[in-house]
Order: structure tokens, then sequence, then C-alpha cells
């Protein structure tokens, strides 16, 4: 509905980006013709915010709550980011894991209202046009999935697209990426879930998943429709499958802004966590033996980078390897499996090194715990509660301060509680999780936060910083930068029982302190004009957006 007064200015009331809703003032009221439209009582935005909290309360469920904040971002998005910055760490997993995972499984059944662009393959000689009819003209970050693997509950098809929208909220909210400047965009290339295929309400494009050769040549054409259109844009892979991820990553990161989230984010963030960890541990990262339960594109993409840090402190690259054990669905990763793609084969241990452990099959997490002082325990594996009392028990009785990290998302496909870890290891435990949990009791009446060792970290301040550089490209010292940055300001180095990760109502401060570290790799990189490090610092003020009348 357009109002009719007498300086109509083409919706404000209706547009999310221009809205105060009852907030318009009197004056304002008349000057875009909105008399009448509204209710007599003019609020503050402080107002507004304490009322959206608390419909936000009074909403039954967490799904419910989801729903009713992503009503609220399409109908006023300045009103949306002030009710979320006022309370971080309680907004954080209604609009994030692990609701997303909900509203994603149940997409279809509360669609509501348009958000972002859906490229269906039935549409791909389209391509060009569909990206031209974005809703916004200048684009910043795009974050794009094809819904295959929504953060551990598998292929969503359509769904998925509640990622693209959360991930990009947070870029708003802790990057201050401007939300008119972000676009969440969905490949549709069908679905193999047989319950989305059967269900008569599913709005995606109701086939299965259309074959590989198909695939990477659509992932192409959309890759070039983005290089015409929007030729600077950050371009965010999100929640692809493993075959996917990889290869996709390694084609164009050289050709155009961009970065995998689950690779890179999430390696930048566990290694910022084990910053804080070994710190507190009283050890070096290149002195641990770590095992990662899980060898998808998430559990490889944090191990290279614990590779390369442990290079970095002194070992040889065989060296590191050495320290680095995979074990996934079948056991742990032995070069003698035909089963596995380059990327985890450079993390194959030789069958030779436990031939000794005397085992009938594949070793697997407990046999490497018994047979390994094993210091780092991560869990990319999407295995509920595969971080079991005997194993943790195992690895605890022999290091001081086992640092145990099941970081698989959503809440229920953690592999341990960290209560139950707390409990397991006398309180000798350092934990670090991917989605929240409730903090531990202590002794002395004190509750300690879990870290949320989650990527929601990185990734925006790594959109603000290449915005705010002009980058042209995210590079790996640019990933390892924004690692160390964040391990920096790891509460955990100043006080040993202080979490691991910095607070959420400190978030926004720790991204700026991020995105200057990743935006001064950047120009160190030669990817990012020439810049000092005040001219930065400005920038990332200056591109900083913030929500309010
Ligand atoms: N905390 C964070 O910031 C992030 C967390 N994740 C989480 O990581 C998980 C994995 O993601 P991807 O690597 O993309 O998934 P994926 O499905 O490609 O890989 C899962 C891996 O775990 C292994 N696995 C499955 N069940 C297992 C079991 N019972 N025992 C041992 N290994 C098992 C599989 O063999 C496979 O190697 C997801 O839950 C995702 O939400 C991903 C990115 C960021
Ligand atoms: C956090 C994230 O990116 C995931 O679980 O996939
Ligand atoms: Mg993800």
């Amino acid at each position: 509905m357009t109002p009719t007064g007498a300086d109509d200015d083409g919706g404000i009331l209706t547009d999310p980006m221009r809205t105060k809703g009852t907030a318009f003032t009197a004056e304002e009221r008349r000057e875009h013709g909105l008399l009448g439209l509204l209710p007599h009582t003019v609020t503050t935005l402080d107002e507004q915010v304490g009322r959206c909290w608390g419909e936000v309360h009074r909403q039954a469920t967490d799904i419910q709550r989801y729903v009713y904040l992503r009503g609220l971002q399409d109908r006023n998005e300045h009103l949306f980011y002030s009710v979320l910055a006022a309370d971080v760490p309680t907004a954080l997993p209604l609009v994030y894991t692990p609701t997303v995972a909900e509203g994603c499984r149940r997409f279809s059944a509360l669609w509501r209202r348009p958000r972002g662009l859906y490229l269906a393959w039935p549409d791909r000689e389209h391509l060009a046009e569909m990206l031209r009819n974005r809703p916004h003209r200048e684009v910043d970050v795009i974050v794009v999935t094809d819904g295959q693997r929504i953060l551990g509950i598998g292929d969503q098809g359509v769904g998925g697209m509640g990622i693209p929208v959360g991930k990009l909220s947070l870029y708003t909210l802790i990057g201050g990426i401007d939300p008119a400047r972000t676009l969440p965009i969905l490949l549709d290339v069908g679905t193999d879930n047989a319950d989305l295929l059967d269900d008569p309400f599913y709005l995606g494009w109701r086939q299965r998943r259309i074959d590989d050769e198909e695939y990477f040549a659509f992932v192409e054409d959309f890759v070039a429709a983005v290089e015409d259109e929007m030729p600077d844009v950050l371009l965010q892979w999100e929640d692809f499958a493993t075959p996917h991820a990889a290869p996709i990553l390694a084609r164009y990161r050289d050709r155009l802004l961009t970065f995998n989230d689950d690779i890179q984010g999430t390696a930048a963030v566990a290694l910022g966590a084990l910053q804080g960890a070994t710190d507190v541990a009283g050890t070096r990262l290149a002195d641990q033996q770590v095992v990662m339960l899980g060898a998808g594109s998430a559990g490889i993409g944090v191990l290279e980078m614990v590779r390369q840090e442990m290079v970095d402190q002194g070992l040889t690259d065989s060296q590191a390897r050495a320290r680095c054990w995979v074990v996934d669905v079948r056991g742990l990763l032995t070069t003698d499996r035909d089963d596995l793609s380059d990327d985890q084969r450079a993390f194959a241990h030789d069958p030779a090194d436990v031939a000794d452990w005397g085992l009938d099959g594949p070793a697997q997490l407990g046999d490497v715990v018994e047979h390994v002082t094993v210091g780092v325990l991560l869990g990319l594996s999407t295995a509920q509660g595969a971080f079991t009392e005997e194993i943790v028990r195992t690895m605890a009785a022999k290091v001081d301060r086992p640092i145990v990290f099941p970081l698989s998302n959503p809440t229920a496909n953690a592999e341990a509680r960290p209560a139950d870890l707390d409990a397991w290891t006398g309180g000798r435990a350092l934990i670090a999780t991917g989605s929240p949990f409730p903090p531990l009791h202590r002794d002395d009446g004190d509750d300690v936060s879990v870290a949320q060792c989650n990527n929601v970290y990185i990734f925006p301040a790594v959109g603000l910083a290449v915005t705010a550089a002009r980058a042209t490209r995210v590079t790996d010292a640019m990933m390892r930068a924004a690692a160390r940055a964040l391990g920096d300001a790891s509460p955990a180095l100043a006080d040993s029982r202080a979490p691991l990760l910095p607070a959420w109502g400190e978030v926004r401060d720790v991204a700026d302190d991020i995105a200057l570290a990743v935006a001064r790799q950047a120009v160190a990189d030669g990817v990012a004009p020439r810049a000092s490090d005040d001219d930065l610092r400005g920038r990332i003020a200056a591109t900083r957006w913030t929500p309010g009348y």
C-alpha cells in the first residue's frame, strides 16, 4: 500500500529500510502523507525495542521467536537490528544456531515474504536477468548456499536459504555491513531429501539434485554472472557438501573476492580459541597431539590451519602432520584407504603408525585416545555424543588440561555437552562449542560461560575488512590474521578461568580489531590498495552501519 498524502515519497511507511513505524514524528507524518495511517502515540526507538523484546519473550517457543524476528526484519530493518543489538546473547540463538536449523527445516511451511535471490536450475538460461532483479543495486556481500549440507542437519533444499539470511543478519549486527548492501542467494539445484520431495508444500524445484557435471557448470555460470553484475562483491560460500565445497573454493579463490566460511572461517575461529586454550594449558599447539573427529570440509579446513600454525611454531610439515589424527565415520584416516580425497589423504597416517595397537579393524576414536597422548580433541562430525565419558576420561588421565571442542551444530549434534565434559574431567577441560550451551557452575557459586567457537566471530569481521580496504582477494594469510587477532582478544589470556573467546557484548569491538588485522594483511599481500593503519581504521569506522532513525 502506498500512502497518498500531499508529499507522498513512495511508500516510506512500508519500506523496511526507511520506515520508522510508530516512531514517525507528528511532523514526519504530515510531511510524508502518513497522517491517519498510524496510531496516535509517537514512540521512541528505545520504546519500540522494549515492546519488541516483550513480544519475543511472550512467544511460546524459539521457532515462534525466530518467525517473529524474521517478520520484524522484513518490516523494519533499523528496528530489527536495534532489537538484536540490545541483547546479543539472547538474540543470537534465535536468529542463528540452533533455531535457524528449525527455520530451514520448516522453511516452506513458514514462508512469508521474499528475501534475496532463488536461482533455480530450470531458469539457468536467465542467470544474468535474475541477478539484475536483485532488490538492491549496490551489494558488498553475498552469502550463497545450495542447501545440501545445512549445519549438521543435511540436505534442506530450498530451505537452506535460512542460512544465508541468518549469516547476513550477523554481517550487519556484528560486522556493520549495511543490510541494503547484502544479498542472500540460494542455488536451487534440487534436493535428495525424500521428505522434502514428498512434501506437497515444498517450495523448491521438486527434483533430485543434478549431477556433478551439470552442477559445476551451473556454479561456473553463476560465478561468471556475479562477476559481470557485481565484480567487487565478496562472495561467501556456505554449507556446501564436502565433495563440492573444496573444489569450488580451489577453482575461484584466485579469481575473485571469495572464501568458504565452513572451511576457512571455521579454521580461523578454532585457531583463535586454541590460542587461548593452549595459553591456559601452558603449552604450544606444536607440542600437542591433535585429534579431529570428522573429515568433512570443516574438519579438514581446521586441521590445515592447525598444521600451518605448528609449522610456524617450528615443526617441519611432516612433523606437524604426524601430530594430527583424523577419524571419520569409518575410523582413522590411513594411507591404505581408497575412499579419501586429496585433502583428506594429506592427513592420513601410515598404517604402520598403528600396527602395534593390536586392532582387528580400523582404529576408532577410542583407540587413538588410548594409544596417543591427545591434548586437543576437536569435533566437526555431526555425531551427537561421540565424545563419550570413557573417551574423555581416558584423554584426561594423560594431560592436565584437556582441550575439548565439540564444534558440530546445531546443539543436538554436539559431540558432547560442556557440563558432562566438565564433570568427567573434574573441571580441568578447556571447552568451546559450536552452538550455545548454558554456563558451567563452579563450587564457589560462580557461573562460567562456555565459549561458542563458531565462525560468526570471523566472517562479519572479514566482510568489514575487505569492504573497508577494497580488497580483491581473501588470502590464507588474511584468515590467519583474523585467527590471531581473535586469539589475542581471548579473555582467558588474562584470566585462566574466563571463557576462551570474547563475550557477545564485546563482539563488535573485537570485529573492528579483527577487521583491522585482516585489512592490514590484505594490504601487505598486495590484494588491497596501500593504506596506513590510520586510514584503515577510519575506513572501517566509516563502513560500519549502525541502526537508528
Ligand atoms: N562451529 C562452527 O563454526 C562450525 C561447525 N560446523 C559443523 O561441522 C559439522 C560438519 O560439517 P562438514 O565438515 O561440512 O560435514 P560433512 O558431513 O562433510 O563431514 C562430516 C564428517 O564427520 C564424519 N562422521 C559422521 N558421523 C561420524 C561418526 N559417528 N563418527 C565419526 N565420524 C563421523 C563423516 O565421515 C565426515 O567425515 C556440522 O555439524 C557443522 O554444523 C561447520 C562449520 C562451522
Ligand atoms: C556455523 C556453520 O557455519 C555451520 O555449522 O555450518
Ligand atoms: Mg556453515
